[in-house]
Protein backbone atom coordinates (compact mmCIF):
# COMPACT_ATOMS: atom_id res chain seq x y z
CA UNK A 1 0.00 0.00 0.00
CA UNK A 2 1.32 3.61 -1.04
CA UNK A 3 1.33 6.03 1.70
CA UNK A 4 1.07 9.21 1.95
CA UNK A 5 4.18 11.40 3.55
CA UNK A 6 3.18 14.23 5.48
CA UNK A 7 4.73 17.44 4.18
CA UNK A 8 6.88 19.41 6.89
CA UNK A 9 6.57 22.47 5.35
CA UNK A 10 3.05 22.26 6.32
CA UNK A 11 0.79 23.25 9.27
CA UNK A 12 0.75 19.61 10.73
CA UNK A 13 3.64 18.89 9.79
CA UNK A 14 5.54 21.78 11.60
CA UNK A 15 3.67 20.84 14.49
CA UNK A 16 4.29 17.76 14.74
CA UNK A 17 8.16 18.31 14.34
CA UNK A 18 7.55 21.24 17.26
CA UNK A 19 5.76 18.62 19.43
CA UNK A 20 8.84 15.82 18.65
CA UNK A 21 11.45 18.61 19.50
CA UNK A 22 10.04 19.07 22.34
CA UNK A 23 8.70 15.73 23.90
CA UNK A 24 10.59 13.06 21.31
CA UNK A 25 7.94 11.36 21.29
CA UNK A 26 8.20 9.80 17.40
CA UNK A 27 10.78 7.27 18.03
CA UNK A 28 8.37 5.61 20.75
CA UNK A 29 4.92 6.23 18.81
CA UNK A 30 6.70 4.79 15.40
CA UNK A 31 7.54 1.66 17.54
CA UNK A 32 4.17 1.50 19.36
CA UNK A 33 2.11 1.62 15.76
CA UNK A 34 4.62 -0.65 14.09
CA UNK A 35 3.67 -3.41 17.37
CA UNK A 36 2.43 -6.50 15.32
CA UNK A 37 -0.09 -8.64 17.75
CA UNK A 38 -1.03 -12.30 16.73
CA UNK A 39 -4.47 -13.07 16.06
CA UNK A 40 -6.87 -15.40 18.00
CA UNK A 41 -10.71 -15.26 18.82
CA UNK A 42 -9.38 -16.02 22.33
CA UNK A 43 -7.00 -13.12 22.82
CA UNK A 44 -10.20 -11.10 22.96
CA UNK A 45 -11.19 -12.14 26.52
CA UNK A 46 -8.35 -9.98 28.31
CA UNK A 47 -9.95 -7.30 25.76
CA UNK A 48 -13.67 -7.98 26.47
CA UNK A 49 -11.88 -7.34 30.46
CA UNK A 50 -10.08 -4.04 29.25
CA UNK A 51 -12.82 -2.06 27.49
CA UNK A 52 -15.67 -3.61 29.93
CA UNK A 53 -13.48 -2.17 32.74
CA UNK A 54 -13.47 1.15 30.95
CA UNK A 55 -17.21 0.89 30.96
CA UNK A 56 -17.21 0.76 34.52
CA UNK A 57 -15.25 3.54 34.97
CA UNK A 58 -17.29 6.07 32.49
CA UNK A 59 -20.90 4.56 33.99
CA UNK A 60 -19.12 4.77 37.53
CA UNK A 61 -17.96 8.58 36.86
CA UNK A 62 -21.74 9.40 36.06
CA UNK A 63 -23.49 7.62 38.83
CA UNK A 64 -20.43 9.31 41.55
CA UNK A 65 -22.31 13.03 40.41
CA UNK A 66 -25.54 11.78 42.14
CA UNK A 67 -25.11 9.20 44.96
CA UNK A 68 -24.62 10.44 48.18
CA UNK A 69 -22.62 8.19 50.46
CA UNK A 70 -24.25 9.18 53.76
CA UNK A 71 -25.62 7.26 56.43
CA UNK A 72 -27.87 9.98 57.99
CA UNK A 73 -31.25 8.83 58.20
CA UNK A 74 -34.00 11.25 55.87
CA UNK A 75 -37.21 10.27 54.94
CA UNK A 76 -37.81 8.96 51.28
CA UNK A 77 -40.04 11.79 49.24
CA UNK A 78 -39.31 10.51 45.23
CA UNK A 79 -41.15 9.20 42.65
CA UNK A 80 -40.94 5.75 43.85
CA UNK A 81 -44.87 5.92 45.93
CA UNK A 82 -44.27 2.26 47.96
CA UNK A 83 -41.60 3.61 49.73
CA UNK A 84 -42.64 7.55 50.00
CA UNK A 85 -42.45 8.41 53.97
CA UNK A 86 -40.13 5.56 54.63
CA UNK A 87 -37.05 6.60 56.81
CA UNK A 88 -33.83 5.59 55.41
CA UNK A 89 -29.93 6.08 54.87
CA UNK A 90 -29.40 9.03 52.72
CA UNK A 91 -27.63 6.63 50.27
CA UNK A 92 -30.13 3.95 49.42
CA UNK A 93 -32.32 7.39 48.92
CA UNK A 94 -29.82 8.45 46.44
CA UNK A 95 -29.90 5.34 45.04
CA UNK A 96 -33.65 5.49 44.65
CA UNK A 97 -33.17 9.15 42.96
CA UNK A 98 -30.69 8.01 40.72
CA UNK A 99 -33.00 4.82 39.84
CA UNK A 100 -36.16 7.15 39.26
CA UNK A 101 -35.59 10.96 39.26
CA UNK A 102 -32.18 11.69 37.67
CA UNK A 103 -32.69 11.52 33.80
CA UNK A 104 -30.56 8.38 32.33
CA UNK A 105 -29.67 7.31 35.99
CA UNK A 106 -31.54 4.10 35.69
CA UNK A 107 -30.15 2.88 32.42
CA UNK A 108 -26.48 4.14 33.66
CA UNK A 109 -26.85 2.14 36.95
CA UNK A 110 -28.22 -1.21 35.29
CA UNK A 111 -25.05 -0.81 32.66
CA UNK A 112 -22.76 -0.25 35.90
CA UNK A 113 -24.15 -3.31 36.99
CA UNK A 114 -23.87 -5.23 34.02
CA UNK A 115 -20.62 -4.27 33.20
CA UNK A 116 -19.25 -5.59 36.73
CA UNK A 117 -20.30 -9.02 36.17
CA UNK A 118 -19.33 -8.71 32.79
CA UNK A 119 -16.02 -7.97 33.62
CA UNK A 120 -15.85 -10.46 36.06
CA UNK A 121 -16.71 -13.19 34.03
CA UNK A 122 -14.41 -11.97 31.52
CA UNK A 123 -11.59 -12.11 33.52
CA UNK A 124 -12.62 -15.74 34.56
CA UNK A 125 -12.67 -17.12 31.15
CA UNK A 126 -9.73 -14.76 30.38
CA UNK A 127 -7.67 -16.67 33.24
CA UNK A 128 -9.01 -20.02 31.79
CA UNK A 129 -7.88 -19.53 28.53
CA UNK A 130 -4.22 -18.46 29.97
CA UNK A 131 -4.22 -21.56 32.22
CA UNK A 132 -5.20 -23.87 29.38
CA UNK A 133 -2.98 -23.07 26.97
CA UNK A 134 -0.02 -22.81 28.98
CA UNK A 135 0.55 -18.83 28.51
CA UNK A 136 1.75 -18.50 32.20
CA UNK A 137 4.35 -20.07 31.68
CA UNK A 138 8.16 -18.44 31.59
CA UNK A 139 8.55 -15.32 30.76
CA UNK A 140 4.70 -14.86 31.54
CA UNK A 141 4.98 -15.78 35.50
CA UNK A 142 4.79 -12.31 36.81
CA UNK A 143 2.01 -11.49 34.62
CA UNK A 144 -0.22 -14.22 35.83
CA UNK A 145 0.33 -13.02 39.59
CA UNK A 146 -1.04 -9.26 38.39
CA UNK A 147 -3.60 -11.24 36.81
CA UNK A 148 -4.05 -13.09 40.01
CA UNK A 149 -4.00 -9.54 42.18
CA UNK A 150 -6.83 -7.90 39.46
CA UNK A 151 -9.32 -11.44 39.97
CA UNK A 152 -8.88 -10.35 44.09
CA UNK A 153 -9.40 -6.47 43.62
CA UNK A 154 -12.22 -6.69 41.27
CA UNK A 155 -13.62 -9.10 43.44
CA UNK A 156 -13.48 -6.36 46.00
CA UNK A 157 -14.55 -3.66 43.88
CA UNK A 158 -17.24 -5.63 42.92
CA UNK A 159 -18.40 -6.20 46.21
CA UNK A 160 -17.86 -2.72 47.73
CA UNK A 161 -19.79 -1.45 44.81
CA UNK A 162 -22.78 -3.87 45.73
CA UNK A 163 -23.06 -2.43 49.06
CA UNK A 164 -23.43 1.56 48.48
CA UNK A 165 -26.73 1.34 47.23
CA UNK A 166 -27.95 0.49 51.13
CA UNK A 167 -30.73 -1.72 50.58
CA UNK A 168 -32.00 -4.57 52.09
CA UNK A 169 -29.80 -6.86 50.15
CA UNK A 170 -26.42 -4.96 50.29
CA UNK A 171 -26.99 -4.65 54.02
CA UNK A 172 -27.41 -8.56 54.16
CA UNK A 173 -24.09 -8.95 52.13
CA UNK A 174 -22.14 -6.25 54.58
CA UNK A 175 -23.81 -8.07 58.02
CA UNK A 176 -21.84 -11.88 56.36
CA UNK A 177 -19.24 -9.82 55.66
CA UNK A 178 -18.41 -8.31 59.52
CA UNK A 179 -19.15 -11.58 60.50
CA UNK A 180 -16.28 -12.68 58.54
CA UNK A 181 -13.95 -10.54 59.92
CA UNK A 182 -15.07 -11.14 63.51
CA UNK A 183 -14.28 -15.14 62.73
CA UNK A 184 -10.39 -14.34 62.22
CA UNK A 185 -9.02 -15.42 65.54
CA UNK A 186 -7.02 -13.16 67.86
CA UNK A 187 -7.55 -9.77 65.32
CA UNK A 188 -10.95 -10.22 64.55
CA UNK A 189 -13.35 -7.98 66.71
CA UNK A 190 -10.66 -5.09 66.34
CA UNK A 191 -10.35 -5.56 62.36
CA UNK A 192 -13.95 -5.15 62.53
CA UNK A 193 -14.45 -2.25 64.27
CA UNK A 194 -11.69 -0.37 63.03
CA UNK A 195 -13.53 -1.07 59.57
CA UNK A 196 -16.70 -0.20 61.07
CA UNK A 197 -15.57 2.36 63.19
CA UNK A 198 -17.17 0.12 65.71
CA UNK A 199 -20.10 -2.12 66.21
CA UNK A 200 -22.01 -3.10 63.45
CA UNK A 201 -23.58 -1.48 61.16
CA UNK A 202 -22.57 1.78 62.60
CA UNK A 203 -22.45 5.22 60.72
CA UNK A 204 -19.46 5.16 58.61
CA UNK A 205 -19.30 2.29 56.67
CA UNK A 206 -20.59 3.11 53.93
CA UNK A 207 -18.31 6.56 52.96
CA UNK A 208 -15.60 4.39 53.67
CA UNK A 209 -16.17 1.77 50.99
CA UNK A 210 -17.61 4.70 48.94
CA UNK A 211 -13.79 6.07 49.12
CA UNK A 212 -12.59 2.62 48.61
CA UNK A 213 -15.20 1.82 45.18
CA UNK A 214 -14.62 5.20 43.31
CA UNK A 215 -10.77 6.24 44.36
CA UNK A 216 -8.77 3.69 46.23
CA UNK A 217 -10.00 0.63 44.13
CA UNK A 218 -10.12 1.85 40.53
CA UNK A 219 -6.81 3.50 41.05
CA UNK A 220 -5.14 0.38 42.43
CA UNK A 221 -6.85 -1.71 39.12
CA UNK A 222 -5.70 1.44 36.88
CA UNK A 223 -2.21 0.42 37.91
CA UNK A 224 -2.03 -2.87 38.27
CA UNK A 225 -3.79 -3.32 34.41
CA UNK A 226 -1.18 -0.96 33.22
CA UNK A 227 1.45 -2.73 34.63
CA UNK A 228 -0.41 -6.18 33.23
CA UNK A 229 -0.33 -4.48 29.31
CA UNK A 230 3.15 -3.12 29.51
CA UNK A 231 3.74 -6.68 30.36
CA UNK A 232 2.46 -7.59 27.25
CA UNK A 233 3.60 -5.32 25.18
CA UNK A 234 6.94 -5.73 26.58
CA UNK A 235 7.09 -9.40 26.47
CA UNK A 236 5.19 -9.62 23.34
CA UNK A 237 2.30 -11.71 22.87
CA UNK A 238 2.05 -15.59 22.88
CA UNK A 239 0.93 -17.26 19.58
CA UNK A 240 -0.56 -20.61 18.01
CA UNK A 241 2.18 -22.80 16.53
CA UNK A 242 1.60 -22.89 13.02
CA UNK A 243 2.85 -22.16 9.31
CA UNK A 244 5.89 -19.65 9.70
CA UNK A 245 4.92 -19.27 13.66
CA UNK A 246 8.26 -20.20 16.01
CA UNK A 247 8.93 -19.62 19.45
CA UNK A 248 11.11 -16.95 18.71
CA UNK A 249 9.28 -14.68 15.95
CA UNK A 250 5.54 -13.02 16.46
CA UNK A 251 3.71 -13.47 13.33
CA UNK A 252 0.48 -10.70 13.56
CA UNK A 253 -1.09 -7.22 12.44
CA UNK A 254 0.91 -4.27 13.19
CA UNK A 255 -0.95 -1.98 16.13
CA UNK A 256 -1.80 0.48 13.67
CA UNK A 257 -3.83 0.59 11.34
CA UNK A 258 -5.57 -2.42 11.46
CA UNK A 259 -5.30 -3.78 15.27
CA UNK A 260 -6.42 -0.65 16.16
CA UNK A 261 -9.06 -0.34 13.83
CA UNK A 262 -10.30 -3.44 15.13
CA UNK A 263 -9.87 -3.26 18.70
CA UNK A 264 -11.75 0.14 18.35
CA UNK A 265 -14.94 -1.51 16.93
CA UNK A 266 -14.47 -4.31 19.55
CA UNK A 267 -14.38 -2.02 22.14
CA UNK A 268 -17.71 -0.26 20.28
CA UNK A 269 -19.44 -3.96 20.21
CA UNK A 270 -18.43 -4.20 24.01
CA UNK A 271 -19.90 -0.96 25.09
CA UNK A 272 -23.02 -1.55 22.78
CA UNK A 273 -24.01 -4.76 24.11
CA UNK A 274 -23.33 -3.50 27.86
CA UNK A 275 -25.44 -0.57 26.71
CA UNK A 276 -28.74 -3.03 25.59
CA UNK A 277 -28.06 -5.26 28.80
CA UNK A 278 -28.31 -1.92 30.93
CA UNK A 279 -31.09 -1.04 28.94
CA UNK A 280 -33.75 -3.91 28.73
CA UNK A 281 -32.78 -6.24 31.42
CA UNK A 282 -33.25 -5.05 34.85
CA UNK A 283 -30.49 -5.68 37.36
CA UNK A 284 -30.69 -4.87 40.94
CA UNK A 285 -34.14 -3.25 41.50
CA UNK A 286 -32.79 -2.18 44.78
CA UNK A 287 -36.70 -0.67 45.31
CA UNK A 288 -38.38 -4.10 45.93
CA UNK A 289 -35.78 -4.90 48.88
CA UNK A 290 -36.17 -1.56 50.92
CA UNK A 291 -34.05 0.04 53.53
CA UNK A 292 -31.43 -2.48 55.21
CA UNK A 293 -32.85 -3.41 58.79
CA UNK A 294 -30.88 -5.85 60.62
CA UNK A 295 -33.95 -8.20 61.27
CA UNK A 296 -34.89 -8.22 57.76
CA UNK A 297 -33.23 -10.72 55.57
CA UNK A 298 -35.76 -11.89 52.51
CA UNK A 299 -35.31 -15.90 51.42
CA UNK A 300 -33.01 -16.37 48.27
CA UNK A 301 -30.53 -13.48 49.10
CA UNK A 302 -27.87 -13.87 46.51
CA UNK A 303 -24.47 -12.13 46.09
CA UNK A 304 -23.54 -11.87 42.40
CA UNK A 305 -22.49 -14.52 40.86
CA UNK A 306 -18.41 -14.11 41.53
CA UNK A 307 -19.39 -13.88 45.56
CA UNK A 308 -21.74 -16.75 45.10
CA UNK A 309 -18.80 -19.83 45.50
CA UNK A 310 -18.14 -17.77 48.95
CA UNK A 311 -21.47 -18.36 49.73
CA UNK A 312 -21.57 -21.97 48.96
CA UNK A 313 -18.18 -22.53 50.78
CA UNK A 314 -20.18 -21.15 53.71
CA UNK A 315 -23.43 -22.63 53.45
CA UNK A 316 -21.96 -26.17 53.28
CA UNK A 317 -19.23 -26.17 56.04
CA UNK A 318 -20.73 -28.25 59.18
CA UNK A 319 -20.75 -26.21 62.04
CA UNK A 320 -17.84 -27.52 63.78
CA UNK A 321 -16.50 -25.18 66.13
CA UNK A 322 -12.87 -25.55 67.80
CA UNK A 323 -12.32 -24.94 71.21
CA UNK A 324 -8.99 -23.88 72.40
CA UNK A 325 -8.73 -24.26 76.11
CA UNK A 326 -6.37 -20.91 76.32
CA UNK A 327 -7.69 -18.98 79.13
CA UNK A 328 -11.25 -18.71 79.64
CA UNK A 329 -11.41 -20.96 76.61
CA UNK A 330 -10.88 -19.16 73.13
CA UNK A 331 -13.76 -20.58 69.94
CA UNK A 332 -12.70 -20.73 66.44
CA UNK A 333 -15.94 -20.10 64.50
CA UNK A 334 -16.75 -22.37 61.66
CA UNK A 335 -17.41 -19.34 59.68
CA UNK A 336 -13.44 -19.28 59.32
CA UNK A 337 -12.58 -22.54 57.50
CA UNK A 338 -14.69 -21.28 54.27
CA UNK A 339 -14.36 -17.63 53.82
CA UNK A 340 -10.73 -16.56 55.59
CA UNK A 341 -8.40 -19.82 55.02
CA UNK A 342 -10.62 -21.20 51.65
CA UNK A 343 -9.76 -18.39 49.67
CA UNK A 344 -6.66 -17.70 51.32
CA UNK A 345 -5.53 -21.17 49.81
CA UNK A 346 -6.82 -20.54 46.45
CA UNK A 347 -5.01 -17.53 46.40
CA UNK A 348 -1.63 -19.33 47.14
CA UNK A 349 -2.46 -22.31 44.89
CA UNK A 350 -3.06 -20.45 41.94
CA UNK A 351 -0.44 -17.62 42.46
CA UNK A 352 1.91 -20.19 43.08
CA UNK A 353 1.00 -22.47 40.01
CA UNK A 354 3.71 -21.77 37.31
CA UNK A 355 6.36 -22.08 39.20
CA UNK A 356 4.77 -25.29 40.71
CA UNK A 357 4.67 -26.69 37.20
CA UNK A 358 7.64 -25.51 35.95
CA UNK A 359 9.60 -27.45 38.65
CA UNK A 360 7.30 -30.44 38.63
CA UNK A 361 8.14 -30.96 34.75
CA UNK A 362 12.08 -29.48 35.34
CA UNK A 363 10.93 -26.84 32.67
CA UNK A 364 12.44 -23.28 32.90
CA UNK A 365 12.19 -22.68 29.10
CA UNK A 366 11.22 -19.47 27.93
CA UNK A 367 7.49 -20.39 26.29
CA UNK A 368 5.72 -17.83 23.32
CA UNK A 369 3.67 -20.79 21.74
CA UNK A 370 0.62 -22.10 23.49
CA UNK A 371 0.05 -25.75 23.84
CA UNK A 372 -3.76 -27.07 22.93
CA UNK A 373 -5.24 -28.37 26.08
CA UNK A 374 -4.97 -31.75 25.15
CA UNK A 375 -1.14 -32.00 24.81
CA UNK A 376 -0.92 -31.61 28.40
CA UNK A 377 -3.29 -33.91 30.42
CA UNK A 378 -2.20 -33.21 33.48
CA UNK A 379 -2.67 -29.69 33.43
CA UNK A 380 -5.56 -29.63 31.81
CA UNK A 381 -7.32 -32.71 34.01
CA UNK A 382 -6.17 -30.25 37.41
CA UNK A 383 -7.94 -26.91 35.99
CA UNK A 384 -10.89 -29.25 35.26
CA UNK A 385 -11.05 -30.11 38.63
CA UNK A 386 -10.62 -26.84 40.20
CA UNK A 387 -13.41 -25.36 37.40
CA UNK A 388 -15.62 -28.44 39.12
CA UNK A 389 -14.32 -27.39 42.47
CA UNK A 390 -15.56 -23.94 42.19
CA UNK A 391 -18.85 -24.61 39.97
CA UNK A 392 -20.19 -27.37 42.86
CA UNK A 393 -19.30 -24.05 45.45
CA UNK A 394 -20.98 -21.45 43.27
CA UNK A 395 -24.01 -23.39 42.89
CA UNK A 396 -23.84 -24.13 46.44
CA UNK A 397 -24.26 -20.54 46.30
CA UNK A 398 -28.18 -20.84 45.56
CA UNK A 399 -29.25 -24.03 47.25
CA UNK A 400 -32.48 -22.77 48.68
CA UNK A 401 -33.15 -20.95 45.63
CA UNK A 402 -32.64 -24.95 43.87
CA UNK A 403 -34.58 -26.21 46.63
CA UNK A 404 -37.27 -24.31 46.16
CA UNK A 405 -38.05 -24.42 42.57
CA UNK A 406 -37.38 -28.29 42.15
CA UNK A 407 -38.90 -29.22 45.27
CA UNK A 408 -35.77 -30.39 47.19
CA UNK A 409 -35.16 -30.58 50.95
CA UNK A 410 -32.69 -27.97 51.42
CA UNK A 411 -30.99 -29.90 53.90
CA UNK A 412 -30.46 -32.55 51.03
CA UNK A 413 -29.39 -29.69 49.14
CA UNK A 414 -26.62 -29.23 51.32
CA UNK A 415 -25.15 -33.01 51.62
CA UNK A 416 -25.43 -33.31 47.86
CA UNK A 417 -22.97 -30.55 48.14
CA UNK A 418 -20.38 -31.43 50.42
CA UNK A 419 -20.71 -34.65 48.68
CA UNK A 420 -20.04 -33.78 45.49
CA UNK A 421 -17.47 -31.23 46.28
CA UNK A 422 -15.12 -34.20 47.34
CA UNK A 423 -16.18 -36.62 44.63
CA UNK A 424 -16.94 -34.26 41.60
CA UNK A 425 -13.39 -32.60 41.20
CA UNK A 426 -11.38 -35.68 41.28
CA UNK A 427 -14.21 -37.32 38.50
CA UNK A 428 -13.67 -34.05 36.61
CA UNK A 429 -9.86 -34.18 36.61
CA UNK A 430 -10.09 -37.98 35.51
CA UNK A 431 -12.46 -37.61 32.64
CA UNK A 432 -10.76 -34.75 31.35
CA UNK A 433 -7.55 -36.61 31.45
CA UNK A 434 -9.00 -39.69 29.44
CA UNK A 435 -10.72 -37.03 27.01
CA UNK A 436 -6.93 -35.11 26.46
CA UNK A 437 -5.78 -39.08 25.80
CA UNK A 438 -8.58 -39.81 23.49
CA UNK A 439 -7.84 -36.66 21.56
CA UNK A 440 -4.10 -37.25 21.31
CA UNK A 441 -5.04 -40.74 20.20
CA UNK A 442 -7.22 -39.37 17.32
CA UNK A 443 -4.26 -37.14 16.62
CA UNK A 444 -1.84 -39.41 15.87
CA UNK A 445 -4.64 -41.66 13.92
CA UNK A 446 -4.33 -38.28 11.88
CA UNK A 447 -0.79 -37.97 11.47
CA UNK A 448 -0.55 -42.14 10.72
CA UNK A 449 -4.00 -42.29 8.11
CA UNK A 450 -4.32 -38.78 7.02
CA UNK A 451 -7.84 -37.27 7.63
CA UNK A 452 -11.50 -39.43 7.09
CA UNK A 453 -12.66 -37.99 4.43
CA UNK A 454 -16.37 -39.15 4.52
CA UNK A 455 -15.91 -41.19 1.47
CA UNK A 456 -16.27 -44.86 1.34
CA UNK A 457 -14.73 -46.58 -1.73
CA UNK A 458 -15.42 -49.75 -2.96
CA UNK A 459 -12.78 -52.09 -3.32
CA UNK A 460 -12.47 -54.41 -6.34
CA UNK A 461 -12.22 -57.33 -4.30
CA UNK A 462 -15.62 -56.04 -2.72
CA UNK A 463 -14.43 -54.41 0.41
CA UNK A 464 -15.39 -50.81 1.52
CA UNK A 465 -12.65 -48.65 3.14
CA UNK A 466 -12.75 -44.74 3.53
CA UNK A 467 -10.49 -42.34 1.95
CA UNK A 468 -7.95 -40.63 4.24
CA UNK A 469 -7.02 -37.51 3.02
CA UNK A 470 -3.03 -37.47 3.19
CA UNK A 471 -1.61 -34.24 5.46
CA UNK A 472 -0.03 -31.71 4.03
CA UNK A 473 3.85 -32.12 3.56
CA UNK A 474 5.96 -30.50 6.74
CA UNK A 475 8.91 -30.85 8.12
CA UNK A 476 9.96 -34.38 9.15
CA UNK A 477 12.93 -33.34 11.60
CA UNK A 478 10.93 -36.05 13.83
CA UNK A 479 9.69 -33.37 15.85
CA UNK A 480 7.66 -31.43 13.46
CA UNK A 481 5.05 -34.44 13.39
CA UNK A 482 5.07 -33.98 17.13
CA UNK A 483 4.57 -30.92 17.74
CA UNK A 484 1.54 -31.15 15.26
CA UNK A 485 -0.72 -28.32 16.46
CA UNK A 486 -4.07 -28.40 14.65
CA UNK A 487 -3.75 -26.74 11.44
CA UNK A 488 -3.04 -29.39 8.79
CA UNK A 489 -6.61 -30.89 10.13
CA UNK A 490 -9.34 -29.19 8.44
CA UNK A 491 -11.18 -26.91 10.64
CA UNK A 492 -14.63 -28.81 10.77
CA UNK A 493 -12.60 -32.18 11.55
CA UNK A 494 -10.98 -31.10 13.73
CA UNK A 495 -13.73 -29.37 15.99
CA UNK A 496 -16.74 -31.43 15.52
CA UNK A 497 -14.45 -34.73 14.14
CA UNK A 498 -12.82 -34.85 17.61
CA UNK A 499 -15.76 -35.69 19.40
CA UNK A 500 -16.12 -38.75 18.49
CA UNK A 501 -12.70 -39.90 19.25
CA UNK A 502 -12.91 -38.35 22.59
CA UNK A 503 -15.47 -39.94 23.49
CA UNK A 504 -14.56 -43.52 22.15
CA UNK A 505 -10.89 -42.48 23.61
CA UNK A 506 -12.82 -42.28 27.29
CA UNK A 507 -13.66 -45.84 26.91
CA UNK A 508 -10.92 -47.81 25.31
CA UNK A 509 -7.72 -48.40 27.16
CA UNK A 510 -5.44 -46.12 26.05
CA UNK A 511 -1.50 -46.00 27.63
CA UNK A 512 -0.08 -42.45 27.53
CA UNK A 513 2.69 -42.91 24.40
CA UNK A 514 6.37 -42.68 25.56
CA UNK A 515 6.44 -39.84 23.16
CA UNK A 516 2.92 -37.64 23.47
CA UNK A 517 2.52 -34.42 20.87
CA UNK A 518 3.74 -32.53 23.88
CA UNK A 519 7.39 -30.50 24.11
CA UNK A 520 8.76 -32.00 26.65
CA UNK A 521 10.90 -29.34 29.14
CA UNK A 522 14.43 -29.46 28.70
CA UNK A 523 16.43 -27.00 30.70
CA UNK A 524 17.74 -24.21 28.60
CA UNK A 525 20.34 -24.71 26.39
CA UNK A 526 21.15 -21.57 25.31
CA UNK A 527 19.14 -17.82 25.79
CA UNK A 528 16.20 -17.32 22.98
CA UNK A 529 17.38 -14.64 20.46
CA UNK A 530 15.16 -11.79 20.93
CA UNK A 531 11.44 -12.63 19.01
CA UNK A 532 11.37 -10.99 15.43
CA UNK A 533 8.29 -9.47 14.52
CA UNK A 534 6.43 -10.32 11.31
CA UNK A 535 3.49 -8.49 9.54
CA UNK A 536 2.31 -8.89 6.29
CA UNK A 537 2.00 -4.84 6.04
CA UNK A 538 5.39 -2.33 6.47
CA UNK A 539 6.67 -0.86 9.01
CA UNK A 540 6.19 2.47 9.48
CA UNK A 541 9.00 5.06 9.22
C1 LIG B 1 -8.72 -6.65 34.97
C2 LIG B 1 -8.41 -7.81 34.56
C3 LIG B 1 -7.57 -8.15 33.35
C4 LIG B 1 -7.41 -7.44 32.19
C5 LIG B 1 -8.04 -6.10 31.80
C6 LIG B 1 -6.50 -8.20 31.37
C7 LIG B 1 -6.13 -7.83 30.09
C8 LIG B 1 -5.29 -8.57 29.29
C9 LIG B 1 -5.09 -8.35 27.88
C10 LIG B 1 -5.80 -7.26 27.07
C11 LIG B 1 -4.17 -9.26 27.45
C12 LIG B 1 -3.68 -9.43 26.02
C13 LIG B 1 -4.76 -10.13 25.21
C14 LIG B 1 -5.12 -11.51 25.72
O1 LIG B 1 -4.26 -12.39 25.74
O2 LIG B 1 -6.29 -11.69 26.12
C15 LIG B 1 -3.77 -10.06 28.60
C16 LIG B 1 -2.83 -11.06 28.60
C17 LIG B 1 -2.51 -11.83 29.70
N1 LIG B 1 -3.20 -11.90 30.88
FE1 LIG B 1 -4.65 -10.65 31.45
N2 LIG B 1 -6.10 -9.34 32.04
C18 LIG B 1 -6.76 -9.35 33.25
C19 LIG B 1 -6.70 -10.36 34.21
C20 LIG B 1 -5.85 -11.45 34.13
C21 LIG B 1 -5.87 -12.56 35.04
C22 LIG B 1 -6.89 -12.73 36.18
C23 LIG B 1 -4.83 -13.39 34.68
C24 LIG B 1 -4.38 -14.67 35.30
C25 LIG B 1 -4.45 -14.98 36.54
C26 LIG B 1 -4.17 -12.79 33.53
C27 LIG B 1 -3.04 -13.28 32.91
C28 LIG B 1 -2.59 -12.86 31.68
C29 LIG B 1 -1.41 -13.37 31.00
C30 LIG B 1 -0.44 -14.43 31.55
C31 LIG B 1 -1.36 -12.72 29.76
C32 LIG B 1 -0.32 -12.94 28.65
C33 LIG B 1 -0.98 -13.90 27.71
C34 LIG B 1 -0.26 -14.22 26.44
O3 LIG B 1 0.72 -13.55 26.06
O4 LIG B 1 -0.73 -15.20 25.83
N3 LIG B 1 -4.84 -11.63 33.21
N4 LIG B 1 -4.49 -9.63 29.71
C1 LIG C 1 -13.88 -2.58 38.47
C2 LIG C 1 -14.51 -1.56 38.84
C3 LIG C 1 -15.91 -1.49 39.41
C4 LIG C 1 -16.80 -2.48 39.74
C5 LIG C 1 -16.60 -3.99 39.62
C6 LIG C 1 -17.98 -1.83 40.24
C7 LIG C 1 -19.12 -2.46 40.70
C8 LIG C 1 -20.24 -1.84 41.20
C9 LIG C 1 -21.47 -2.48 41.58
C10 LIG C 1 -21.78 -3.96 41.42
C11 LIG C 1 -22.31 -1.53 42.05
C12 LIG C 1 -23.75 -1.71 42.54
C13 LIG C 1 -24.63 -1.20 41.44
C14 LIG C 1 -26.09 -1.22 41.74
O1 LIG C 1 -26.55 -0.42 42.55
O2 LIG C 1 -26.81 -2.04 41.15
C15 LIG C 1 -21.61 -0.28 42.02
C16 LIG C 1 -22.14 0.92 42.45
C17 LIG C 1 -21.49 2.11 42.33
N1 LIG C 1 -20.27 2.35 41.72
FE1 LIG C 1 -19.05 0.94 40.96
N2 LIG C 1 -17.78 -0.47 40.20
C18 LIG C 1 -16.53 -0.24 39.70
C19 LIG C 1 -15.94 0.96 39.47
C20 LIG C 1 -16.50 2.18 39.81
C21 LIG C 1 -15.89 3.45 39.57
C22 LIG C 1 -14.56 3.64 38.87
C23 LIG C 1 -16.73 4.39 40.08
C24 LIG C 1 -16.59 5.88 40.11
C25 LIG C 1 -15.57 6.57 39.78
C26 LIG C 1 -17.87 3.72 40.65
C27 LIG C 1 -18.92 4.33 41.27
C28 LIG C 1 -20.02 3.69 41.78
C29 LIG C 1 -21.11 4.35 42.49
C30 LIG C 1 -21.21 5.83 42.79
C31 LIG C 1 -22.03 3.34 42.83
C32 LIG C 1 -23.34 3.51 43.60
C33 LIG C 1 -24.43 3.62 42.61
C34 LIG C 1 -25.78 3.22 43.11
O3 LIG C 1 -26.34 3.94 43.91
O4 LIG C 1 -26.27 2.19 42.67
N3 LIG C 1 -17.71 2.38 40.45
N4 LIG C 1 -20.34 -0.48 41.49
Amino acid sequence: MKRRKLDMASVPGKAAVGVDDRFGVSTPLRKLLNKVFPDHWSFLLGEIALFSFVVLLLTGVFLTFFYEPAMTEVVYNGSYAPLRGTPMSAAYASSLDISFDVRGGLIMRQMHHWSALLFMAAIVVHMLRVFFTGAFRKPRETNWIIGSLLFWVGFLAGFTGYSLPDDGLSGTGLRIASGIMLSIPVIGSWVTSSIFGGEFPGEIIISRFFIAHVLLIPGLLVALISAHLGLVFKQKHTQWPGPGRTNDNVVGERMFPRYALKQGGFFMVVFGVIALMGGLFQINPIWYFGPYEAWVVSAASQPDWYVMFLDGSTRLMPAWEINIPIGDGYVIPPLFWPTVVLPGVLVGLSTLYPFVEARRLKDYRSHNLLQRPRDVPERTAIGAMAVAFYIVLTLSGGNDVIADKFHISLNAMTWAGRIGLLVIPPLAYYVTYRICLGLQQHDREVLAHGVETGIIRRLPDGRFEEVHQPLAAGGHDGHAELEYAGWVVPKKMNRLGALGPAIRGFFYPIEKPAEAPVSPGHPPVEPLPERKEISSGEPRR
